[in-house]
């Protein structure tokens, strides 16, 4: 396996690294992932996170077992172990399609990976046409607000969302970004804040509680998410609390956009009431957990919802930035998600 480095995803003389995203932004610990079990706990714990990533990390794992001496029949049991780690994310689905498929082949040490080393540069392609098609859209000075974390600890290369806004700055169009710190696991507030940071993007940290008044002071020119699983009609699951953005958004006429690459997309959902949502353990809500140990700001037993996810309705979207262009209702409607061609 090559020598490839992302933010969040390296390998380096065979061998396959994770950046443990639960300790950012306070510490960058490298962990040294060899066992599908391993694996597993860091996709479920969010140490690896993010769609495209998690299809990327499990990919090269899966690699890294064939180049190990694994059977066929070990690497499928493998691979359908990591495709149940988290249910929303289709990127992990499609990779690991991909990856099963070239057990087929009789010399399936190399297929597997060259398929994952494929996976990984495809990955860092699609997010720069993202990135391309999105940033076109922004105007000088524009006010953008984002969800989660969408950067390059999220993918194999600059990103989905975060990457549009990356480019828009690079590009000297002046902009802000507003960034939501995420609850209950706070993507925004450790991990977009961190990469601001890194980037020299000019950001203000704010509570999700916060966006509906910014909306409302006309302070938010365009808000850029991104995307676990798009459905065939367009509608989409990402980081809950995105539906809440995108009604707010609806009702104060700004922009709302998705930036994902096809990869996202399921054909095989076809519409959002299809796309499965990962429910998620009670402590998230209850408190925080971090190297200081579990602090809990509820009663310990408090009962808790907990979905991962939400999905977001194709009406409320303004358009849907791809590696391949930008669609708009209209496209969608008419069929475009079903009909992707890669650019
Ligand atoms: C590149 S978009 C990544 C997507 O994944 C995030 O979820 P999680 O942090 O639970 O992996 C969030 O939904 C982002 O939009």
């Amino acid at each position: 396996m090559k020598n490839m480095t992302g933010l969040s995803i390296k390998t380096e003389q065979g061998q396959l690294y994770i950046l443990d995203q639960t300790l950012l932004p306070h510490q960058q610990r490298w962990l040294h992932c060899q066992q599908v079990e391993q694996m597993v706990v860091m996709i479920q714990q969010l140490q690896v996170r993010g769609a495209p990533a998690i299809g990327i990390a499990a990919s090269l794992l899966l690699a890294y077992r064939a180049g190990q001496g694994d059977s066929r029949a070990q690497l499928l049991c493998s691979a359908e172990v990591l495709r149940a780690s988290r249910p929303t994310a289709v990127n992990l689905m499609n990779n690991l399609d991909a990856m099963v498929a070239t057990l087929q082949q009789s010399d399936y040490v190399s297929a597997a990976v060259a398929c994952a080393e494929q996976l990984f540069a495809e990955d860092v392609q699609l997010c720069l046409q993202m990135a391309e098609h999105g940033a076109a859209l922004v105007q000088p000075g524009e006010r953008l607000l984002t969800h989660c974390n969408t950067g390059g600890l999220a993918t194999a290369g600059v990103g989905t969302a975060l990457g549009v806004v990356r480019l828009a700055q690079q590009q000297g169009k002046g902009i802000k970004v507003w960034v939501d710190e995420t609850r209950p696991l706070l993507q925004g507030g450790r991990l977009t804040a961190w990469e601001c940071e890194q980037l020299g993007i000019p950001y203000q940290l704010i509570c999700d509680n916060m966006a509906a008044m910014l909306m409302a002071r006309g302070e938010v020119d365009r808000i850029f998410v991104g995307s676990d699983r798009i459905a065939a009609n367009g509608d989409f699951a990402n980081k809950v609390g995105t539906y809440n953005l995108a009604v707010l958004a609806h009702y104060h006429q700004i922009p709302f956009y998705v930036v994902a690459p096809h990869t996202t997309v399921d054909p095989s959902c076809s519409d959002g009431s299809q796309i499965p949502i990962e429910q998620r353990p009670a402590a998230e809500v209850r408190g925080v957990r971090g190297s200081f140990g579990q602090v809990y700001w509820a009663p310990e037993q408090a009962p808790v919802f907990n979905p991962a996810f939400d999905v977001t309705p194709a009406k409320l979207v303004t358009g849907w930035v791809l590696d391949s262009g930008v669609l708009d209702q209209v496209a969608v409607a008419a069929g475009a998600l079903t009909r992707l061609t890669v650019s």
